[in-house]
């Protein structure tokens, strides 16, 4: 009894002198609470309750997370100073137990920890899948997947259909990520819509157990045995993609035919590509599918989500979407479709964009990333292995940052003004920035303009049972991405 006693004003000691004595010289911050630290002031959509403590204690806030120190970054002055000054010591990524499972023992790139490995892996996949050329290369793929949803859109119009607009953009780009990635569109064999969806939700889900590493043996929210069946999915139905590929790649590769990125995978692993030779060690079947996942995951849900918000602004704003269909039909003219080369001289569809991303960004809070050294930025001490989550969410709803009109869906704020996603200025940070930044922003921003440009090309658009722009549900909600909380439902005309 006695000894429990002493055991327990121990532990309380040490959180008072971590807490109070301790926290002096981090930056400002709620009190954390012992144990969950401030993990209750999250909520449903943590974005938004960090934008709210943010107005209190400032764009450098400082939080605990169970066990773990994190930073609050709300400003694009403050984010500069983590991604742009100091963003070699910010460029790790917290190690959580969802990477252990799904990425087999991080193999992947988004959570690996920074450093050698991660660096080859995320140039190999540069080189090739996400450059200038091998992106271009997959054009024609892309132009026939965009005409067939602009036949089925036709279809619709004709009888005046209810088109649910998020699940046909879901198919079209699991339709193009499946083409690129393993040569054909998705496979009936495999549960390939539901593998995405419940990707989607552990990635999204708060793990107490990174938080708190005790919990990991208790499985509390059963996220282990979560993760556990969706790897099993997942290696099912990236096994049988991969012997496939093993079995016809060599002739393949003989009849020069286009190679997917599975049979480029192989060719490294098997040592035919010699640009890679010094890879062919770190390529194992385990490292291909955690690579796999990754381009599914980074592909997927961003492009998806932010179409589907693209949408939605342009149905709520009829003027937008009028003007936009304009520039439309003065740069397209008759032709039935928009084309990839049509799309630098499509400037107010840019505007559109960006105005969208601004209020609807799809990674709120980017991903989180770990420190690897102690460091004072601004006068605050911010320890080493501390979690940086930057609330580009919060730059969009900051007057200061856009004015009075901030709340306004307005994309003409964007004219003459040199605001771009990794501008010098970090407003529009959607693609975040530094070495970690999204090594695919182009390709995701060209699978945007496309979808977006096609779908209020061909049709005009109306909300179905009457209903009226003003009336559009614009709520979110806070799965792996900030999607919509209800699907987009629409009448092409
Ligand atoms: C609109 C579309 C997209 C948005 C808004 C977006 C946004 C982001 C963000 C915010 C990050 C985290 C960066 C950081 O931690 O600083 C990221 C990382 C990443 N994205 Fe994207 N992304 C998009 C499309 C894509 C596409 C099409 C791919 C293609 C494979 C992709 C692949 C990746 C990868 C591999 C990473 C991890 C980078 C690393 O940790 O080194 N993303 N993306």
């Amino acid at each position: 009894m006695h000894t429990s006693l002493l055991v327990l004003t121990g532990i309380l000691l040490w959180w008072w002198y971590s807490t109070y004595i301790h926290r002096k010289k981090l930056p400002p911050g709620p009190y954390p609470l012992p144990i969950i630290g401030n993990l209750h002031l999250l909520g449903n959509l943590p974005h938004r309750s960090l934008h709210k403590l943010s107005q209190k204690y400032g764009s450098i806030m400082s939080i605990r997370l169970g066990s773990v120190n994190a930073v609050i970054v709300s400003s694009p002055n403050a984010a500069k100073l983590f991604l742009g000054t100091h963003d070699a010591i910010f460029a790790s990524r917290p190690k959580v137990q969802l990477s252990k499972y799904l990425y087999h023992g991080n193999k992947g790139i988004l959570l690996s920890e920074y450093g050698e490995y991660w660096r080859n892996i995320r140039k190999f996949c540069i080189m090739e899948l996400l450059s200038p050329v091998k992106i271009n290369g997959f054009a024609g793929m892309r132009k026939e997947e965009i005409g067939l949803m602009v036949e089925e859109i036709r279809v619709a119009s004709m009888t005046h259909q209810v088109v649910n607009l998020s699940k046909m953009v879901g198919s079209l780009i699991e339709g193009m990520t499946c083409r690129m990635l393993f040569g054909k569109k998705n496979d009936e064999r495999f549960v390939f819509r539901r593998i995405i969806d419940e990707f989607a939700v552990v990635l999204g889900t708060v793990n107490l157990a990174d938080f708190m590493p005790i919990l990991e043996h208790f499985d509390l929210q059963g996220l282990t045995r979560s993760f556990k069946s969706l790897v099993k999915d997942i290696d099912e139905m990236l096994d049988t993609l991969i012997t496939e590929h093993e079995e016809y790649s060599l002739t393949r590769i003989q009849r020069c035919e286009q190679m997917n990125f599975i049979d480029t995978l192989l060719s490294v692993k098997n040592k035919d590509y010699v640009i890679h030779e010094n890879l062919s060690n770190t390529i194992d079947r385990s490292t291909m599918k955690a690579i796999l996942v990754d381009m599914v995951a980074g592909i997927i849900d961003t492009s998806k989500t932010s179409i589907e918000w693209v949408l939605s602004a342009l149905i709520k704003h009829p003027r937008v979407m009028k003007k936009l269909q304009e520039e439309l039909v003065s740069v397209v003219g008759d032709k039935g479709m928009v084309e990839e080369t049509d799309l630098t001289k499509l400037s107010y569809l840019h505007m559109v964009v960006k105005e969208t991303f601004r209020l609807y960004p799809v990674a709120p809070l980017l991903m989180p990333r770990e420190s690897t050294e102690d460091i004072v930025i601004n006068g605050y001490y911010i320890p080493k292995k501390t979690q940086i989550l930057v609330n580009v969410w919060a730059f969009g709803h900051d007057p200061q940052v856009w004015a009075e009109n901030w709340s306004e869906f307005h994309p003409e704020r964007f004219l003459d003004r040199e605001i771009d996603f990794r501008g010098p200025d970090f407003q529009l940070l959607n693609f975040s920035a530094g070495r970690r930044g999204c090594p695919a922003m182009n390709f995701g921003l060209l699978n945007v303009y496309l979808a977006v440009s096609n779908i209020v090309h061909c049709c005009d658009w109306v909300l179905p049972s009457g209903m009226s722009h003003v009336d559009l549900d614009m709520n979110e909600k806070f799965v792996s991405t900030m999607a919509r909380l209800k699907p987009l439902l629409a009448i092409p005309t």
